[in-house]
């Protein structure tokens, strides 16, 4: 069977840029410095500037399509946004790519309005979560409330000019009562998340209903080795004990005071006994759905660009 996607090393890939935008990333490297962006200045350019090359690209062609379709329906519709899905395993850096496209693409022509949600707002809180006796499977499909997210991100494709999404507190380790984010109108939605290229489920009756994905108009899934994964998991677990979890109001306040060593044990078992096998189980399997997968090395950068042709 032919493959339906193209396979470029990291040379060939940023062979494909157009250098007379040269100008769009060299203010977006500084802002991106600001704000503490650890992508560095190569894939800034190499990878990240033909990736946004390639999304203006469906971009325009997207919206010429809904218009033509929406002329020949005879339908009078808002402008609807493009939704970009950004999926991954936890720690493989789908915060860090979203932030870096949510510049780039804030930089184009006409300065569009560029929001980014992550879905953790949408797990269920922990009080659910023990009900449903799945404390333990955080960030596993189930754990979140999938019609909420599906609501929400039918809500903004529809048009609707301003949508609300709750908000998820690492530090609490809970979903935040009463606060909540609101998206009001964006040109361009990016939707993060572990799980966002999941299927639609089947019912009893074998009937397949919508998933978040068929909503989404481009999709980029970051990939790595999972020993990588691991290793960029514990070491932010451990960054994270020597500041974040020090606040009285942290979860995970009792790390900072067993030993190094235990702490690294903790983090271990975090990974192997949820995060590595939502990410084998649940995660991993969707990579081919996405159409655009950026696989990192081991020290973050990009080593080969997949994108799908068909
Ligand atoms: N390009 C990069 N260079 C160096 N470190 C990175 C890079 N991308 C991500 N990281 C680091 O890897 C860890 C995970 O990245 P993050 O974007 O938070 O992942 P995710 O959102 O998938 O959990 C963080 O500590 C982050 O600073
Ligand atoms: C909050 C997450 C589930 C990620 O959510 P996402 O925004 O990717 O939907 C994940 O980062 C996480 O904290 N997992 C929990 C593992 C644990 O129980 O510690």
């Amino acid at each position: 069977m032919a493959r339906p996607y193209v396979l470029l090393r990291r040379r060939a890939w940023a062979a494909l840029a157009d250098n007379t935008q040269i100008a769009l990333d060299e203010g977006t490297l500084e802002r991106l410095r600001g704000l503490g962006d650890p992508t560095s200045r190569d894939d800034v350019r190499e990878i990240y500037r033909p990736l946004t090359q390639l999304l203006h690209l469906y971009m325009a062609n997207t919206g010429n399509l809904v218009k033509d379709s929406n002329r020949f329906l005879n339908l009078k519709v808002r402008r609807t946004p493009f939704v970009i899905g950004v999926a991954g395993s936890v720690a493989v850096g789908k915060s860090t790519t979203s932030r870096v496209l949510q510049e780039l693409l804030r930089r184009a022509p006409g300065h569009p309005k560029v929001d980014l949600v992550t879905t953790d707002g949408f797990l269920h809180p922990n009080e659910e979560l023990i009900r449903r006796g799945l404390l333990e499977r955080k960030g596993f499909p189930e754990s979140y409330n999938r019609r909420a997210l599906l609501k929400f991100v039918t809500d903004v494709k529809s048009g609707v000019p301003s949508v609300s999404a709750p908000v998820y507190s690492h530090m609490v380790y809970d979903i935040v009562p009463d606060e909540h984010i609101v998206v009001e109108s964006p040109d361009i939605l990016i939707v993060e998340g572990l799980n966002v290229l999941q299927p639609a489920r089947v019912d009893s009756e074998g009937r397949a209903g919508v998933a978040v994905s068929d909503f989404f108009d481009f999709t980029v899934f970051v990939d790595a080795a999972e020993a990588d994964i691991k290793t960029w998991f514990l070491d932010r677990f451990m960054q994270l004990r020597a500041t974040a979890f020090r606040d009285e109001r942290s979860f995970f306040r009792r790390l900072t005071e067993i030993s190094d060593e235990e702490a690294v044990a903790r983090g271990s078992h975090i990974w192997e006994s949820i995060n590595g096998p939502n990410l084998r189980q649940n995660i991993a399997p969707t990579r081919e759905r996405a159409t655009a997968v950026l696989r990192k090395g081991a020290d973050h950068s990009v080593e080969t660009i997949a994108i799908r042709k068909l």
